[in-house]
This record gives C-alpha cells, structure tokens and sequence, in this order.
C-alpha cells in the first residue's frame, strides 16, 4: 500500500519554517502561509491535471506534480478550505513520471498530461469517472474487493484471463497499475478530508463479471495465481471499463484551430499559454497531424509576406483572428478556413494562389466573419473563397462532407472505437427506431442506422444538418432524416406527433444535456438510453436524472479520444428498469 494515501503529513522545510510576522498574516486554522517551503504527499489529480497534494490536512493544488510523489513546493496563495504551491523539487518520483517530449509543453497549454506515462494517464481518467459517478452522481459503482489482503502482481491479468476477457498491451498495463494500488482521484469537488478509506474500495481493477448483464448483482468467484487462491466478490453497480486508449497516441489531431498575433514584427500562431491569452509561436505540436502543422506554417509565412494585420483582442483591431485546418485522414482532403474581423480579406486573389501552389491537398478555402470580441472562434457568416464547401472522411465504412463549422470528433481513429460502442449499447436488431439527439453531421446517426429500422437526428447547427443530408445521401441511407433545432424543443414535438423511439443516443456539449431533453426522455420511456458524453461531471448530474426516472445505468466505457490532456470521453449504457 502506498503511503501517500496516508496524506495529512507535511514537512516544512526548517529554513523556511512560518516567521511571527507571516503566521500573524496567515488565515486562520489554516497550517501554511504564502511563501513557506513546504514539503507535501501528492494523493490526486485534480480534473484540470494539477495534482493535489495535503499539507497537515491541508489541500493544496501543485501544478506539474503526480498523484503518488513527495515533492517540494512553495506556497503561493491561500484560501479558507485550500490553496496553491509552485512546484520546486520532486523529492519522490512517481513511476508514471516521463520527461514530457514537446519542448514547448511547460508554457503551453494545450496538453496538461504529458508528464505521465500513457497507461498512467488511461487509469487516471477511468478513476475521474468513477469519481464523477460516484461523487456528483450519487451512483454506485461495481467494486471488486478481495477477501486475501496480499498484494500480487499479475492478479489483474489472469483474473482477466480467467474471464475470457481481451485486454490490449495498454490496458493490461493499466490495470497492472491499478493493483499497484496507485490513487488519481479528483479531490477538487469535495475537498475531503480523507479518503484513505474510500480509496481501499475505489482504485479497484476492473473485472467483467462471468455473468455478463446481470453484473450488476453481487458474485464471487476465485482467482489462482502462484502464491494462493483468492476470492473476489463483485459489488453491485455500474461497470466502469479500462479506458480503451490509442495505439499510437501522438499526432492524432485532425483539426488545428490556431490563434493569431504578433511579436517583434512577426506574424505568430499557435497555443495561448496556460491561463491566459498570450499567443506562444508554435511549428509543432505533436498531438496534431503534421500535414496541418505544414498548413498552419505555411499560412503564416504567407501572411507574413502580405503584410496582414492580425487581430489585436484588446482593442478589436486587426483583421486576421485565427486560422482553422482540417484535413480528412482517410482521404487526405484539407480545408483552410481565415476567421477574419470583418468582411474584408486584403489581398485576397493572391493568399488564393499562395495557398494553392504551396498546398495541392488543399481542395476548400473559406473566409468565416467574426466581428464579436469574444472567446468563440467563428462568426455566423462563412464564405467559400475556393474549392469546395466541404472536405471528406470515412470513419469506418461510412463516408462524412464536413464543413467548415460543423462539429466533426477531432480523433477519427478514436471515434470509430466510441461510436462502435455507441452501436454495441444501442443494442439494435434492424427492427428499432432510434433518436440521435445534438447529431452535428449526423455521424453516430448514421452509423446507427446501418443496424436500425429508422432514425431521427437533431442538431443545433444549420450547416450540420445539411452536411447531415448530403452524408445521408453520399452512403445510399434513406431511413434516416435530420431536423435543425434544439433537442429540448425538436424531441418534445416528435413525441406529440407520435413518434415512440426504442432507444435514444445522446451527445451533448460540454454543459451536458438540457432538462428539458431529459424530461421528455422519461417520459418517451425508450428501453435503453446511450449517452455519449466529453465531460464526466455533466454525465454523472444527467445519468443520476435519469436513474431517478426509471432507468439503470449498465455500463460506462470511457474511451480516449484526447491523449495527453486533461479531456475525458465515455459513453454509458441505460436501460429502462423494467425491461
Ligand atoms: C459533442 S457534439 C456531438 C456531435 C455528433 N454526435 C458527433 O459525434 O460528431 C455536440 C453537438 O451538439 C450540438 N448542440 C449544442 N446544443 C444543442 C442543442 N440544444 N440541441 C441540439 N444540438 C445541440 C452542437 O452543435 C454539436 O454539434
């Protein structure tokens, strides 16, 4: 066992033990000051990857420190129930510490986990789940707890074995690591005070029970390795895999969205740095595919040459905002889009020609309008400068247009892996109508409709709707069709005009979905639900409604569609209780 989890243990430094005047300014019942070195056991990751660490009961949040390790860190501000330390020393490193390989990974902010070996990061975020679940969702999730207390490697694989379940290299390794008993669990919702206990229970290899869907009822069975026979019991609750990670989990990116600025005179691109708005200059990024770097690269020296102004986000001026590329992995078809502040584009004839001498790939070039100050990348207006309107790509055997605003998964590798399951929970026979709410270009709906009698697809987005028509039309599928609106507002109409789907797939945003959306789910009474979700704290609010309104949540697959960041997809399994 580790005795990090022990957590409550700090040492300070004694040259930098508090002085009088220091702890005369320091808040009360709070055991650190600004300023003191303090020694602290990291016992978490918090879900913006900063780790967690305790000082005398303390929590405090040190950025670029992993779960596990002893490090030293100076304090540099705090609150009544937490604060945060600047990382000085690593006194005691944790086996899943690597020397991140992008050189410019400190400043940027892009990536927040490359600091950990890959296995390390795919644990982690199946444990940030079950935390969510459990946490914000009330839910329970199925534990596996072993009646000896000894401590064996190779317990994960054989019990796995033993089960007859396939496990790739990656995730044997990550459930390897799960025995070792290592703790990422986000401790930034509840500021607990100590989770020893709940820890014994929650860092659990995952085990599918022999019994398939009844899983979720209590089973014992007996584990041999070289040393003894063990007993596990699986508790009730809900399955939570290993997260399914990628073979090769760099240059995965198939869209770049690049902010731009100058400095010294030189046009820059690339990332904004960690917690700000400051352009860092970027020619690599190695989560992105290179054929966009070249793209962004090229770009910008054209720019450059034609003396366009960039935008200046402080007073609004400016004409270039970002540069967005896209480029369609199975067919090699790139897309650049200029988001520019304003109608005008200086020069435009020849930033045409450049681009198309130097980047044959290059079948679209738009121009998107953006006149508002704020974060969001693209305004409402975009115009075809060249080319198409579109590019395309294949995930699996199905053919997508994608244009310039509609969402496309950024992973298509990753996303052939999640709507596979997305298919798998969604359990279809050919007989069943299927709802796919917030669809963007229709590609979970139509990957659905290869298995389903019919489906219905509703999106937000104008533009995605048509490129969900037109994707329709490109694969031959008649027996699906799209509607442009809010899911809250389209659902509760199709269900007045009589439509009863067997099985409703939702992809929600961010912000998870609306409750609206959810209430008219309960009351459409589908048999099973799938959710597919980007943000485990919206899932565990949402799948709790709809545990509430009659269904059981089955089983969660998280599925990494973001390596080396903080960013957690998964895609959950429900079905109705009385089914
Ligand atoms: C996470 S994406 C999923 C898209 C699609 N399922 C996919 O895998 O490519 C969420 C989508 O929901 C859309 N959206 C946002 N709010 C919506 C709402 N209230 N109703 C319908 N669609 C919405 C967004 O435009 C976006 O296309």
């Amino acid at each position: 066992m580790n005795n990090n989890r022990k957590g409550g243990h700090s040492h300070k430094s004694k040259s930098n033990r508090r002085k009088p005047a220091a702890a005369s300014a320091a808040l009360a019942n709070v055991p650190v000051a600004k300023n003191d070195e303090i020694e602290l056991e990291m016992i978490g990751l918090t879900h913006e990857g900063e780790g967690v660490g305790r000082a005398d009961g303390y929590t405090l949040f040190v950025s670029g420190a992993l779960p596990g390790e002893r490090v030293k860190a100076r304090v540099l501000k705090t609150k009544k129930q937490y604060g945060y330390a600047k990382l000085l020393n690593v006194l005691n490193e944790s086996p899943d510490r690597l020397q991140a390989p992008c050189p410019i990974y400190t400043q940027c902010g892009g990536c927040q986990l490359q600091h950990m070996s890959y296995a390390g990061q795919l644990e982690w975020k199946r444990q940030h789940v079950i935390d969510n679940l459990e946490r914000i969702g009330k839910l329970t999730v199925q534990k596996q707890t072993e009646s000896d207390d000894s401590e064996s490697t190779g317990i994960a694989a054989t019990a796995t074995e033993g089960i007859g379940t396939e496990r790739t290299a990656i995730e044997n390794k990550t459930i390897q690591s799960s025995v070792d008993q290592k703790f990422h669990s986000s401790e930034i919702e509840s500021h607990a005070t100590d989770t020893d206990t709940e820890q014994k229970v929650t860092d659990q290899v995952y085990i599918t029970h022999p019994g398939g869907d009844e899983a979720v009822h209590a089973a014992t069975f007996t584990q041999s390795d070289s040393s003894a026979a063990k007993q596990f019991t699986m508790s009730d609750g809900i399955r939570v895999l290993p997260t399914l990670g990628m073979t090769e989990p760099w240059r995965y990116r198939n869209k770049a969205q690049v902010p731009i600025g100058q400095q010294d005179g030189q046009l820059v691109g690339g990332f904004y740095a960690r917690g700000s708005h400051r352009i860092i200059d970027m020619q690599s990024c190695l989560i992105q595919d290179s054929r966009n770097d070249e793209l962004v690269n090229k770009v910008k020296a054209i720019g450059q040459e034609l003396h366009i102004q960039p935008y200046n986000e402080e007073t609004g001026e400016g004409i270039l905002r970002h540069v967005v590329v896209k480029i369609g992995f199975a067919t090699n078809e790139m897309m650049i889009v200029l988001v520019t502040n304003g109608e005008r584009l200086p020069r435009k004839r020849e930033w045409i020609e450049r681009i198309r001498a130097e980047m044959p790939q290059v079948v679209s070039i738009c121009q998107n309008i953006n006149t508002k100050q704020t974060n969001v990348i693209f305004g409402d207006e975009t115009r075809t400068l060249w080319g198409r309107d579109v590019i395309h790509d294949y995930i699996g055997d199905v053919k997508f247009a994608i244009s310039a605003r509609s969402f496309y998964q950024v992973n298509p590798v990753q996303t052939e892996v999640l709507y596979e399951k997305a298919v798998q929970y969604a359990g279809l026979t050919g007989k069943e109508t299927v709802i796919d709410a917030y669809c963007g270009i229709g590609t979970i709906s139509l990957f659905l409709a290869q298995h389903a009698k019919r489906v219905y697809g509703v999106e937000i987005v104008k533009e995605a709707i048509e490129d969900a028509r037109k994707n329709a039309e490109l694969n031959g599928m008649t027996n699906v069709e799209f509607e442009v609106g809010a899911s809250e507002d389209v659902i509760p109409r199709w269900k007045e005009q009589g439509i009863t789907p067997d099985v409703i797939v939702v992809d929600p945003p961010r912000k998870g979905c609306d409750p609206r959306l959810l209430e008219t789910i309960i009351q459409m009474q589908p048999e099973r639900v799938v959710y597919v979700s980007c943000n485990p704290s919206t899932l565990a609010r949402d799948l709790q409604v709809l545990e509430e309104g009659g269904y059981r949540t089955v089983e969660v697959q998280p599925v990494d569609m973001f390596p080396h960041t903080v960013h957690v997809e998964s895609v959950a399994e429900m079905q109705r209780r009385d089914t």
